[in-house]
Parts: C-alpha cells; sequence; structure tokens
C-alpha cells in the first residue's frame, strides 16, 4: 500500500516511521510519503489560509494551494487505473470504524489530507471528489488542533490489517471489535499481583471454560460501556449462552 500525507507540520507523522510501521515500511509492504503543504505556496509568507468569507473566528486553509498540492501528489492517475481514495480528517466527518479500516486495507493507495484552523476551503473537497473517491473521516467527537493526530490513529489501525504486518495474524481476527464486542479484561503473571489474583478459570487449561468466561466478560463490559454496540449486533450474534448472561 502506498500512503500520501499532506501537511503543514511534517514532522508530526514521524512515529508513521517506529516500531510496528516502521518495520512494515522497511519490508516494503507499505510506502510513506509525507509532503509539506508550504511547498505549492507561491508568496513569501508562504500563506496557507486565509480569514473565513462571512465572518466568524479562525482562518480557512486556501483552495489554490490545496488544490496544487493534490495535483501534484495524486497525480496523472494513469487511465484504467484507480485513482487513490483522498481522506480528509474532520471533526465534522463520518466517524472511523474497524469496519472502515478493513474498507481501507482493501486499497492499494491512500491520500491523506491534513487541515488545520477552521478546515479546509470546502471547494478542494468538492473539486477532488469530481476525480478521486474523497471520505472526511472524524476519530471522535472531540476537537483537535490538526488532523495529523488523526492520520496516525487511521494509519496504524489500517496499516496492522495488511498481510505481513503484523507477527501475528490471529490478533487482527480476535480485534476489539471484530465480532461487535469490547475486548474483556486480560491477565498475565504473575498469577497474584498486590493481593489480586487472576481469575482461576484462566488457570484451569478448560478451554470451553475460557472460551464461556472471556465471552461473558466481553458482553459485561460492552452492554456497561457500549450498549450501542450490542443494539446493533444482528439477532444471530448472540447464542442462548449470551442470553443467559
Ligand atoms: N478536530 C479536528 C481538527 C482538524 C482536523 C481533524 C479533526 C478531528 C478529526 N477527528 C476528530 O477531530
Amino acid at each position: 500500500m502506498r500512503i500520501d500525507v499532506v501537511t503543514i507540520f511534517p514532522g508530526y507523522l514521524a512515529p508513521l516511521r517506529e516500531a510496528l510501521l516502521g518495520r512494515a515500511i522497511d519490508a516494503g509492504l507499505i510506502s510513506v510519503a509525507v509532503h509539506d503543504l508550504r511547498t505549492w505556496t507561491h508568496d513569501v509568507h508562504q500563506a496557507v489560509d486565509d480569514a473565513p468569507y462571512g465572518g466568524g473566528p479562525g482562518m480557512v486553509m486556501r483552495p489554490q494551494v490545496w488544490g496544487e498540492a493534490l495535483d501534484a501528489v495524486v497525480g496523472d492517475v494513469p487511465s484504467g487505473e484507480a485513482p487513490p481514495r483522498l481522506i480528509v480528517p474532520t471533526p465534522a466527518g463520518r466517524p472511523f470504524t474497524q469496519a472502515m479500516a478493513h474498507e481501507y486495507a482493501a486499497e492499494s493507495r491512500l491520500v491523506f489530507a491534513c487541515g488545520r484552523y477552521e478546515g479546509i476551503d470546502q471547494r478542494v473537497i468538492d473539486d477532488a471528489a469530481t476525480w478521486m473517491p474523497v471520505d472526511e473521516v472524524s476519530i471522535g467527537d472531540y476537537v483537535l488542533v490538526g488532523g495529523e493526530v488523526a492520520v496516525l490513529a487511521i494509519v496504524e489501525a489500517v496499516a496492522r490489517l495488511l498481510p505481513g504486518v503484523l507477527g501475528n495474524p490471529a490478533s487482527a481476527e480476535q480485534d476489539s471489535f471484530s465480532d461487535g464486542l469490547l475486548e474483556g479484561p486480560a491477565y498475565t503473571r504473575p498469577e497474584t499481583w498486590r493481593g489480586r489474583a487472576v481469575p482461576d478459570v484462566l488457570r484451569s487449561g478448560n478451554h470451553g471454560a475460557i472460551a464461556r468466561w472471556r465471552r461473558d466478560r466481553a458482553l459485561e463490559r460492552t452492554a456497561a460501556r457500549r450498549p450501542d454496540l450490542l443494539a446493533a449486533l444482528p439477532p444471530t450474534a448472540l447464542d442462548r449462552a449470551d442470553r443467559a448472561l
């Protein structure tokens, strides 16, 4: 997978080259190119934003700069080849989910546009949508200063799903949300720590009982913390034992 990120703070994306993602890049599973948006400014101040029409606080990122940047970064898409998907993190976006991470993992190329200030002039999105799929995506209902943190989160969630990136592919299959539920509590050695013992069932060796206990804890946790996920489960997702909980 090829990933391009356009930002006014390229250094913010340095963590992409660390640890698991860094190894995936070194292995050639992913290529990541970070582009400084100011490359496509032509004034001495390298201005990337301007006052909003209609007044109001903050600044809006200029369409000319973004238009030239995306033209250059996306480049000419060879005929017959699918254009990349443009992902624009924004608090006004569609909530990012594990299902979307799987969708994005199937793409051969993703381009991320990191907006700051009060966002990017809407015409940039509208223009881009005439020649590539554009997703405006939110990573949560809170306000960040820019899209860079969201890009780090989305890229990590997507990249770990790519074949060969995770050491143990089973990890991705047993993710939280993979069965629509939150994962339950996890434990490791020592057996007792500060007077707290690991639940006996997890040391019993009874794999059926362990699976049941883990499912029950996942259902309890999901009901307590994310009842919306429970309500969204298809009726067939809960078996009789689940309902007895
Ligand atoms: N708050 C923001 C400001 C700028 C770019 C993205 C965001 C964002 C994305 N998901 C939540 O917030």
